[in-house]
């Protein structure tokens, strides 16, 4: 299955942030990283791949499916954007509650869930908190309880803003950890936008390079370290 973006466009008020985007994102249970410089955006693109936010001109379609109607519909069920920050998910629920919750928006049956949770809480080490209330929570608890959660529901795209932000050097680890199982585990696409170099070259398959709003290389495979610094200074060198 693929998902076809075609000649995107994405303006909030009169101010376009996204242009004439085309890409294919093929479901296989692979990581792409996104990358970019700040406002290039990266966030934005991921907010209408998820249907949070619609686009302004262009398509996004399923290869099964030709109408925009159907991969919305199709989107709300089978992806899910995990914010950056601290949101994402019910402050006065506690994580397993969060997990019921979203089971109910994902059509996703929670019983059936329970043990891939629990098994993902104890890769991420979250085992002991998911009983505690999200709005209880330190800064890097609720980005390793968004990722539990996201993982946890198995929707075929999980698109990942800035994961690694203020996690600790444990939570850092987890977060490979779980990104690399989930890629043996076969479930889950996941889109990844991030600055972290050492999270990216850890994880990644491939990568998809945006800015000012233009995709502008893509890459097929992993990196390592040097060259992908090597490919940033080329694909974003400053003019002047
Ligand atoms: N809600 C909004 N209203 C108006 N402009 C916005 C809004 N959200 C983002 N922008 C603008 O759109 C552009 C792209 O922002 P976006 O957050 O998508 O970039 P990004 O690549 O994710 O950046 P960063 O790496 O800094 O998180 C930026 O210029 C930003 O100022």
């Amino acid at each position: 299955m693929q998902i076809e973006i075609q000649n995107l466009s994405k303006k909030y008020s009169a101010r376009q942030v996204l242009f004439d985007i085309n890409l294919s994102i093929n479901l296989d249970s692979k990581v792409i990283g996104l990358v970019g410089p700040n406002g290039a955006g990266k966030s934005t693109l991921m907010r209408v791949i998820s249907g949070v936010l619609l686009p302004n001109s262009g398509k996004i379609l399923l290869n099964d499916a030709n109408k925009q109607s159907d991969y919305n519909r199709w989107a709300l069920k089978n992806t899910l954007y995990v914010p950056a920050g601290e949101r994402g998910l019910i402050n006065r629920l506690s994580l397993i509650d969060n997990f019921r919750y979203f089971c109910g928006l994902k059509n996703v049956n929670y019983k059936d869930g329970l043990d891939y949770f629990e098994s993902m809480a104890q890769a991420l080490e979250m085992k002991n908190l998911i009983h505690r209330d999200y709005d209880k929570m330190s800064t890097g608890q609720k980005k390793s309880a968004a990722l539990l959660n996201a993982l946890a529901l198995k929707t075929k795209l999980i698109l990942l803003d800035e994961p690694s932000n203020g996690l600790d050097i444990d939570a850092q680890d987890g977060l490979k950890h779980v990104l690399n199982l989930t890629k043996n585990n076969g479930h889950q696409k996941v889109l990844v936008s991030s600055h972290d170099v050492n999270l990216l070259t850890s994880v990644c398959d491939g990568y998809v390079f945006i800015r000012e709003g233009h995709i502008i290389a893509k890459l097929n495979s992993p990196a390592s370290h040097e060259d992908l610094i090597d490919l940033y200074h080329q694909s974003f060198k400053k003019e002047g």
